[in-house]
């Protein structure tokens, strides 16, 4: 039997996602019409003996109970979400919660990182967990990115041949290794002894009730202080692989993550896509497609509508006569009206856009000739002080009048705008 834990973080993390993360946590947003981690929960519910997933973070349970009955009622294994009482770290908030991973011996453990988004390996990284022997602690899906990018990830030293980790380091200052940690892995219910020293060596540094860091004393950093140490021992391995991996830190991420699950899904699933044989799901919708798109059903498009590539048209949205949409995620219950043009943009949740509109971005992908090139998760400032370019962001329920043009813009929720705006945040 095979566990699965999924680390969500809380609400003081994600902080360049804002302000898409103002409305929902951040794990919650959707992309294909799915949360991200529900895109984590359906790799995991794919290997058939998972038999349990647990989500663990420090959001409030009211803001996860309804999505949890939701992927309970879906899936129909046992998800869990377990709550931290504070920022226990990647790794303090698993010791903590040992007993339940523990719970009906499983034989391993998915660790996924709720802020990562690929056509997870998972079989594929369980296959070769296993056959790395009985000493192997920890697998860790890998894969390679540019000698700068690296810097900002966890970077690994392996014996190609084995996969065996030689080094590991977290985002270090100079270059190390172009292998890096996808914060995807699997392991053994073996590293809790482990865990369990590191937590009791704090436990005896304890003087008084605060240790000085500002960090709980169950704070325990996976990546430093597990798997730093275990690397050079012979138990710890990485498999690198090639498929599409990033990170979603930022919102241009988001519309990145968009285009590739996609693209998976045209691939696993078509039939929740819309297509031009098709339409859409409920048949109602016969506007002009330009694949891949994916139109919640109980959104209405209209038949002059031109959608696509790349496009999640959340649930009970409406798109008027003459709209062009390309490269954007519209979220539920936006209004984009008539002959509006929406590229390279998020538009909140119930927000509203006027006719003859103008929204866009600029993309911040992959360089494309750059080989293993991933995002570049920029700050919104750059040195000057100045917006980077970037997707332009419709917080939910902002009304933007007619005939006006938003350029590479972030407006937070409910604002009412009354003029253009290009390269500017909107407070
Ligand atoms: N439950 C819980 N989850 C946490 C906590 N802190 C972070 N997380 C979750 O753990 C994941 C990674 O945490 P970050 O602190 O954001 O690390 P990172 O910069 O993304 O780097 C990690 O991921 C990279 C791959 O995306 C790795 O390359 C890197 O080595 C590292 O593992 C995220 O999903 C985050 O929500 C915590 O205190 N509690």
């Amino acid at each position: 039997m095979l566990k699965a834990v999924i680390l969500i973080g809380g609400p003081q993390k994600g902080t360049r996602f804002r302000p898409l993360s103002l409305d929902v946590p951040k794990p919650l947003f959707p992309i294909v019409g799915r949360p991200i981690i529900q895109h984590h929960i359906e790799s995991c519910t794919a290997m058939k003996d998972v038999k349990e997933i647990l989500i663990i973070g420090y959001y409030p349970p009211a803001q996860m109970s309804h999505f949890i009955s939701d992927m309970q009622n879906l899936y129909e294994i046992n998800i869990r979400y377990l709550q931290e009482f504070t920022a226990l770290g990647t790794a303090g908030g698993m010791y903590h919660f040992r007993d339940q991973i523990r719970a009906g011996n499983p034989s391993a453990f998915f660790i996924l990182n709720g802020d990562v988004c690929a056509d997870f390996p998972l079989q594929e990284l369980y296959h070769f967990h296993k056959s790395r022997g009985p000493d192997a602690l920890i697998s860790i899906m890998s894969t390679e990115a540019t000698k700068q990018q690296s810097l900002h990830y966890g970077c690994l030293v392996l014996d190609k041949h084995t996969g065996v980790v030689n080094h590991y380091v977290e985002k270090p200052s100079s270059f190390v290794a172009s292998f890096i940690n996808c914060g995807v892995y699997v392991c053994t219910t073996d590293v809790f002894p482990m865990m369990a020293t590191i937590f009791h060596s704090k436990q005896q540094d304890f003087a008084g009730f605060n240790n000085g860091s500002g960090k709980d004393q169950g704070h325990i950093q996976w990546e430093q202080e597990i798997l730093t140490p275990l690397a050079g021992t012979g138990k710890l391995f990485a498999l690198p692989v090639t498929k599409w991996w990033s990170q979603i830190k930022t919102a241009g991420s988001a519309i990145y993550a968009n285009r590739h699950y996609l693209a998976l899904y045209r691939a696993t699933r078509p039939e929740c896509l819309a297509n031009n044989d098709l339409k859409s799901m409920n048949g109602s919708v016969s506007c002009t497609v330009y694949p891949d798109v994916f139109i919640h059903p109980s959104a209405s498009v209209h038949p002059d509508a031109i959608i696509g590539p790349n496009v999640s048209i959340g649930a009970g949205c409406t798109i008027g006569a003459g709209v062009r949409i390309r490269e954007s995620i519209i979220l539920d219950n936006a209004v984009i009206n008539d002959h509006t043009l929406v590229l390279h943009s998020i538009i909140g949740r119930g927000s509203v856009v006027g006719a003859w509109a103008r929204v866009e971005g600029t993309p911040s992908d992959p360089d494309p000739n750059k080989p293993f090139a991933k995002m570049d998760n920029l700050p919104l400032f750059n040195s000057d002080g100045r917006l980077n370019p970037s997707i332009t962001i419709i917080g939910c329920c902002v009304t933007v009048p007619a005939e006006k043009i938003l350029l590479n813009s972030i407006v937070l929720p409910h604002k009412e705008l009354n003029r253009s705006f290009k390269n500017e945040i909107i407070l």
